[in-house]
């Protein structure tokens, strides 16, 4: 069985809640789903699985506390220790206009540096009314769109992590 890391951070609950979303598509795509707040990361943890997910809360940007847990996690980038592993991003705030894309782009790039393969989501009708091709997104409330998208984009990771461990590139 693939294990998918579920890194967030969240102050008011609503990232939180949309990494519940997250987590049951992990669960669906017949994965196992090790969940930490990036209060009880460790960046070993990380080093135990065969994908990422990290979720932001929409700061104008990532918090700065998963900016500095990413920092702190230089050595892997150094070492490319995750290269290859798919990843995957999602993001929580006010309004679907003020900064969502930006702040997943700004998770996707650091994925990207630390080599990761990205996993967004495809285009579809509920993409009117939740989620970007950047990842999963919730604002101000997580609506029943917004949990589909969420668990979509964690069945997406897991299943591409089977894949890609069963035949690395
Ligand atoms: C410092 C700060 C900056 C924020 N900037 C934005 C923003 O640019 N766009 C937005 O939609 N929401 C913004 N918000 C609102 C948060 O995204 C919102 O409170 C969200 O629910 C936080 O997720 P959480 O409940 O998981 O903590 C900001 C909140 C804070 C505290």
């Amino acid at each position: 069985m693939v294990r998918i890391f579920l890194l967030y951070d969240s102050s008011g609950g609503l990232t939180a809640r949309l990494a519940d979303a997250v987590e049951a598509g992990i669960r669906d795509g017949g994965g196992e789903c090790l969940r930490r707040t990036v209060e009880t990361a460790l960046p070993a943890d990380l080093l135990a699985c065969d994908g990422l997910i990290v979720g932001s809360p929409n700061w104008s940007g990532m918090t700065g506390r998963l900016k500095a847990w990413f920092d702190a996690s230089g050595d892997l980038w150094e070492s490319g220790e995750l290269a290859g592993l798919p990843a995957g991003a999602f993001t929580a705030g006010y309004s679907r206009s003020a900064g969502t894309e930006a702040t997943l782009l700004q998770l996707l790039h650091l994925l990207l540096a630390h080599g990761l393969v990205i996993v967004g989501l495809p285009w579809s009708e509920r993409m009117r009314r939740s989620g970007s091709y950047y990842g999963a997104t919730a604002h101000g409330e997580v609506t029943p769109d917004d949990e589909a998208q969420a668990r979509a984009l964690g069945a997406r990771v897991t299943a591409f992590a089977r894949r890609l461990r069963a035949a690395p590139p």
